[in-house]
């Protein structure tokens, strides 16, 4: 899985159109969504995480708590974001690794919300810009570290 991490004054999304055939179902009030004082986690699953999702769930709540704890930040904004790699997972299990993530992250303490899952979405972000507030990390299974 591979994240961009933003620290950020806040951001919201709105869904606009659906961008796969069958997107995660949600209701009126996930349509749009706004956090303040967050650290945003853009996330793209890969095909390599197939091979042991939940181990690739942990390496990267273990990821996001190290970065949350240097920049101070009590909220999680996990977004879907096809856009970080070139070799994505498929739908189902990559909206399975995100949900399990946005459990672990709310059973650690933190405030959570996630974006819809499938959509395209108009967001606005407003990155805090201090040296810490954009970071990328990538985790992978174990065994397919040095394939
Ligand atoms: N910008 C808007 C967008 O990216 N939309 C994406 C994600 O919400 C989701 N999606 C599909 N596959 C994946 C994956 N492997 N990892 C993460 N999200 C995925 O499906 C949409 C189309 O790819």
């Amino acid at each position: 899985m591979r994240m961009l991490l933003i620290h950020s004054d806040y951001l919201e999304y709105e869904v606009r159109d659906k961008a796969i055939k069958n997107p995660e179902p949600i209701n009126e009030e996930q349509r749009k969504g706004r956090l303040d004082e967050v650290l945003a986690v853009f996330a793209s699953v890969e095909k390599v995480d197939e091979v042991n999702p939940d181990e690739v769930v942990e390496k990267a709540l273990a990821e996001i708590k190290d970065v949350a704890g240097q920049v101070k930040a009590e909220r999680v904004f996990v977004y879907p974001f096809a856009h970080l790699s070139s070799d994505l997972a498929k739908p189902d299990v990559a909206l399975d690794v995100l949900r399990k993530l946005e459990e672990r992250l709310k059973e650690e303490g933190f405030e959570v919300r996630r974006a819809p899952f499938g959509y395209y979405k108009a967001f606005r972000l407003s990155c805090k810009g201090h040296p810490l507030a954009e970071l990328s990390r990538t985790v992978v299974p174990e065994g397919e570290v040095n394939k």
